[in-house]
């Protein structure tokens, strides 16, 4: 077994290890026989990142770059939602400094989950508009359910994508597609999603979409890690400095445009809309 620091790990049946820390926004779950890890966003109703559940996926990252996992599943225990995004509460009549410490927090988790050594897969079953399409679009695989939707919609709420996020699409549907989504901040249907490359597979359920993503994976098992990670290192290492060098006036962006009135009436506007939306 490749995993190490097993003093984190306790073995539970059917070869499965979970980890044993103190984790209630996310769950994960360490395949004894692969070595692989599904990592699990579980933040009713609808998974938005707040700045405690990104600390959860950050510290869970931590880990499992420590224990040498060999591959990762992200997913949601909440079918039908992958993710909602960011949390708006996070970004709507905010307190500054906990805003500082969110958006930190967001950085470094998409810095640890986009340069990853491991080979990693989104299982993405349900909607991921947002910071939800983000986390998805870094990983190296996409693996999607019918009937949902994945995009990155910052424009319809009158907010701006950053950099980084506008990066992590391009990398995957290229410039041209990149810029007509996000321009229109454009939600994708699973089957437009596919034709236009931003997932890779289209599944019936839960049981298909796992045993896709353990194919996907299963294809690194003869390949040496170290190469491997070295590769995708190469790969990303451009978008990855790029986003370093920059992260302090991203965070001043961030603050400075997050807390202009007419953002935050945009978001109040949106908030009310979702709310009654869940009312109708
Ligand atoms: C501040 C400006 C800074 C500038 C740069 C910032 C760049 C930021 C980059 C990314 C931003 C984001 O990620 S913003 C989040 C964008 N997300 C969305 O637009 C998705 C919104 N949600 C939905 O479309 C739907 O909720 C859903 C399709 C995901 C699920 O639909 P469903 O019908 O199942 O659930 P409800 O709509 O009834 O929602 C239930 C419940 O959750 C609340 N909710 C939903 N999404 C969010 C969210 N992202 N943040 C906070 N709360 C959310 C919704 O209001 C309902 O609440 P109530 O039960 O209280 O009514």
């Amino acid at each position: 077994m490749a995993l190490r620091n097993l003093s984190k790990l306790k073995i539970h049946k059917f070869g499965i290890r979970q980890f044993s820390k103190e984790a209630n926004l996310v769950s994960v779950a360490v395949n004894d026989k692969t070595g692989v890890a599904t990592l699990n966003l579980q933040r009713p109703p609808v998974n938005s990142l707040n700045l405690e559940i990104l600390s959860e996926i950050s510290s869970t990252l931590t880990d499992l770059e420590k224990n040498k996992t060999r591959g990762l599943i992200l997913t949601s225990k909440n079918e039908g939602i992958f993710s909602a995004g960011l949390d708006i509460m996070e970004m709507y009549k905010p307190d500054v400094e906990r805003m500082k410490k969110f958006w930190t927090t967001l950085q470094d988790t998409w810095i640890k989950l986009y340069s990853c050594s491991f080979p990693s897969v989104a299982l993405i079953n349900g909607h991921a508009p947002a910071g939800g399409c983000l986390l998805a679009l870094s990983c190296e695989y996409r693996v999607m359910f019918k009937n949902c939707t994945i995009g990155l919609n910052e424009t319809q709420l009158g907010i701006v994508a950053p950099q980084w996020f506008i990066s992590s699409m391009r990398n995957v549907i290229g410039q041209r597609q990149t810029e007509s989504a996000l321009t229109q901040g454009r939600m994708f249907k699973t089957e437009e999603a596919l034709s236009i490359g931003m997932i890779d597979e289209v599944v019936e359920n839960n049981e298909e979409g796992v045993a896709r993503a353990a194919a996907f994976l299963k294809r690194f098992e003869r390949i040496p890690p170290m190469a491997r990670a070295m590769t995708k290192k190469y790969i990303r290492k451009e978008t990855i400095e790029n986003m370093v060098k920059n992260r302090e006036e991203d965070l001043k962006n961030f603050v400075t445009y997050g807390t202009q009135p007419a953002v935050q009436e945009y978001l109040g506007a949106y908030l009310q809309s979702l709310k009654k939306k869940s009312k109708a």
